[in-house]
């Protein structure tokens, strides 16, 4: 007898069934299965590789230690984005690192274009990696001269000592310190472009051409000592990430074939190699115990400093350190892919993508600096020109709007905050992928959960077993044992490990399939059995008010049960139960107290749903879906605001891809997760979602207080230089003050 397609079985079925309650009627495909279609393009985390191939010609990352402001990203921008063979152009300002898509053979053309605009462009080395370069340290001492010089001639104007006195010493500053600020200028200038560097030379050349030596000379020592500073704070946000590098091992030690052990450099290590860990050590690379047990302080992946205790079999992780005992593991993955490796690249690529209020920012400093560009040129010519007022005066007014004209305090208040709060989210075990998320935060209204392995467990255990038909006990386990045995889903593994622990004989399972939010099926000894949910007997028609009754009742305890049944009766009733999470009550309030709402999507039944929701304390539980219905779901919810999903990343895929911040758990083992999801949480504590929450608002208020901050500072000083107050070394002094102030304030978030 041949086995029956199991769509028959069914299809036979449904023809007689009666619709019942909506909870059972359903008119899906049960096989279906949402495509990769919608989930997120995967990053390539594979970090800075050499020129590849790509649709529009070659892609090549070059990296430009002097590009780290947006005054260079529009010099560049400029310069390559008219050249015919670049197609596009992508800035990582914080990694200086510009990407360039260009015809093959263009790309010597490309990297002379960059050298004429005063920069030293890197290609990657053969390895494909663009090696760290640290810039030489700049001597101090003709800035610290210059400086000397500048008060000299301050002083000396105040002293009325003659006027060449002044006038010698501000320009010795000028000269001193001015050098790199010309020549960026004037390349600047050639290439058509109002930047920075350009207005401050020119504001300060216009103000030696009128006699103010030493505010000149004031202004531009206080001009690079500021640039200095600036770069030192950038510094600071931009090796955040990166010293979590630097808390794995250089070297590890090696078994050798003839088995003695040595010490090598961890990233000589292959794949499959055996490495020896002592107490106290840090883990040097990502692999597999094979031998001991120990406990292992994870906190440089997962932000938990709690101990994790691990033994033969589990994986360990590049970074973390070993508290106790000594083991063995098999190295699973080679330096530069482990998963520490991993989320670095993926947090630096999220630096390189622009988030809302950055790009809001840059439109507006390309609107901003020209417009108080010619406000200033009208300033120093019409009230002459018109009123005939003094030449003198209204020039040196105009010379303090250029220097105000300068944006950078705006701009680079934004980058820096993100990349801090990116960096800061990293050290909680939380990977952001984009500032995208990190500023959407904010808004979060509806969080919806996945209750298998989200907020319980994931790990059910059988609970009841009732036999329902004249059968045999021991037979009907070996049917169910044999069915669920076939099974990954965590309901099927219940059943199959309690019946294993009783040591009941499996069968041969033929024409095997897994139902979607059904159950399974499969033929043994020819004759056609399920196990599965309600639903499914309902579907088969099998169902009876009785069998309903009893379902519910256990279905209240938040139990889940599944029913063994043949093509003419149901058999038996299993029920098994998940344990919900220590930390999900305490996360979910957390949420509520943070204003976010919150609602569970199962495909488990109702009832086990609200007994679930109701423990852990969640506003709605929505039970009985199917991956569709999820998704579908979570649109509706999204309509109301910002929606969150959180789920393991595996089966959630669709579901996490639809929500406007996609969150996965337990992403340190599992590299999907790490890749698709918006956010992936590096353990399974929910608790980082309120973390993430907090922390999104933190980067908000700094972007808001930032933005207004340098934009009041700026109108002060225009309105205060109009009235005829404001002198030049005054508004450098706002302009830099206001940098040094935002950028701080930025960094402040590295703290949190
Ligand atoms: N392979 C299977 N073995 C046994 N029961 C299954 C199987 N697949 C589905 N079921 C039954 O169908 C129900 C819904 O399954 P589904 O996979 O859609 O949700 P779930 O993963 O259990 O829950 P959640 O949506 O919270 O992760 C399960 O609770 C279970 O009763
Ligand atoms: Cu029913």
């Amino acid at each position: 007898m041949t086995p029956a397609e199991p769509e028959h079985f069914f299809v036979k079925n449904k023809v007689a069934a009666v619709p019942q309650e909506t909870v059972c009627s359903d008119e899906h495909d049960h096989d279906r299965s949402c495509g990769s279609c919608c989930a997120p393009a995967s990053i390539n985390l594979t970090g800075l590789t050499a020129s590849e191939t790509v649709a529009e010609g070659m892609c090549t990352p070059i990296r430009i230690m002097q590009m780290d402001c947006p005054v260079e990203e529009n010099l560049i921008r400029k310069k390559l984005g008219n050249m015919a063979a670049v197609k596009s152009l992508e800035f990582n300002l914080m990694q200086r690192v510009l990407t360039v898509v260009h015809e093959p053979e263009a790309l010597e053309s490309v990297l002379e274009a960059i050298r004429s605009l005063g920069f030293s462009p890197e290609l990657p080395d053969t390895s494909g990696k663009l090696t760290t370069a640290k810039e030489p340290a700049k001597s101090w001492w003709p800035l610290a001269l210059s400086g000397l010089f500048a008060l000299s001639s301050e002083i000396s104007s105040w002293m009325d000592f003659p006027e060449w006195s002044a006038a010698l010493l501000g320009i010795l500053a000028v000269a001193l310190s001015g050098v790199s600020t010309y020549k960026k200028g004037w390349i600047a200038v050639r290439n058509g472009n109002m930047n920075i560097n350009a207005l401050m030379s020119i504001a300060v050349t216009g103000a030696l051409l009128i006699g103010q030596w030493p505010e000149a000379a004031m202004v531009m020592v206080l001009f690079t000592i500021a640039e200095l500073i600036e770069a030192k704070s950038l510094d600071r946000a931009r090796n955040a990430i990166e010293g979590l590098l630097k808390l794995v091992p250089e070297t590890v030690t090696v078994l050798e074939p003839d088995g003695s052990w040595r010490e090598m450099e961890a990233r000589a290590v292959e794949v499959g190699r055996t490495v020896r860990v002592k107490p106290g050590e840090r883990i040097g690379l990502d692999g597999k115990i094979i031998r001991g047990n120990s406990s292992v302080n994870q906190a440089p992946i997962t932000g938990e400093s709690l101990p994790v205790e691990k033994s033969e079999g589990d994986a360990v992780f590049a970074g973390t350190i070993n508290e106790s005992g000594s083991f063995e593991y098999q190295v699973t993955a080679a330096a530069s892919n482990t998963t520490l490796a991993r989320i670095i690249h993926a947090v630096e690529e999220a630096q390189g993508k622009k988030a809302p209020t950055q790009r809001f920012v840059d439109n507006f400093a390309r609107i901003y600096t020209p417009a108080v560009f010619i406000v200033a040129l009208l300033v120093a010519i019409l009230p002459p020109l018109v009123a005939g007022a003094d030449w003198h005066e209204w020039i040196y007014k105009a010379l303090v709007l250029l220097v105000i004209a300068c944006p950078c305090a705006l701009v680079i208040s934004t980058p820096v905050t993100i990349v801090s709060g990116l960096a800061v989210a990293a050290r909680h075990g939380i990977l952001i992928k984009g500032g995208v998320y990190l500023e959407e935060g904010h808004k979060l209204t509806w969080l919806a959960l996945d209750k298998t392995g989200t907020i319980t467990h994931g790990k059910p255990a059988q609970t009841d077993f009732e036999i329902l038909s004249d059968v045999n006990a021991v037979r009907c386990r070996s049917l169910a044992a044999s069915l669920s045995g076939r099974s990954d889903h965590p309901v099927s593994r219940a059943i199959a490990a309690a019946a294993a622990e009783v040591q009941t004989p499996v069968f041969a399972v033929e024409s095997f399939e897994a139902l979607a939010g059904r159950g399974v099926y499969g033929v043994i000894d020819g004759k056609k059995y399920a196990l599965g949910n309600h639903r499914l007997i309902h579907d088969l028609n099998l169902c009876t008010p009785a069998y309903e009754a009893q379902i519910e009742a256990l279905e209240r305890l938040g139990k889940t049960v599944v029913l063994l049944a043949d093509e003419h009766r149901v058999l038996a009733l299993f029920a098994v139960a998940d344990t919900v999470k220590e930390s999900s009550h305490a996360a979910i309030g957390a949420l509520h107290r943070l204003g976010v709402k919150t609602v569970m999507l199962t495909g488990d039944n109702q009832f086990t749903a609200d007994a679930i929701a109701q423990q852990v304390g969640i506003d709605l539980a929505r039970g009985d879906l199917l991956p569709e219905d999820k998704l579908q779901a979570v649109e509706s919810f999204g309509q109301e605001g910002v929606v969150g999903m959180v789920g393991d990343g595996i089966n959630d895929a669709p579901a996490l891809a639809r929500a406007h911040i996609g969150f996965a758990m337990g992403a340190m083992g599992t590299d999907t997760a790490i890749e698709t999801a918006d956010v992936a949480l590096m353990d399974d504590d929910l608790n980082k979602i309120p973390t993430f929450v907090r922390l999104s608002r933190a980067t908000r208020s700094i972007l808001v207080q930032n933005i207004s901050l340098a934009l009041i500072i700026k109108s002060v000083f225009l309105i205060l230089t109009l009235v005829g107050l404001g002198t030049m070394w005054m508004a450098v002094f706002a302009d830099v003050g206001a940098s040094l102030l935002v950028v701080g304030n930025g960094l402040r978030l590295l703290r949190k």
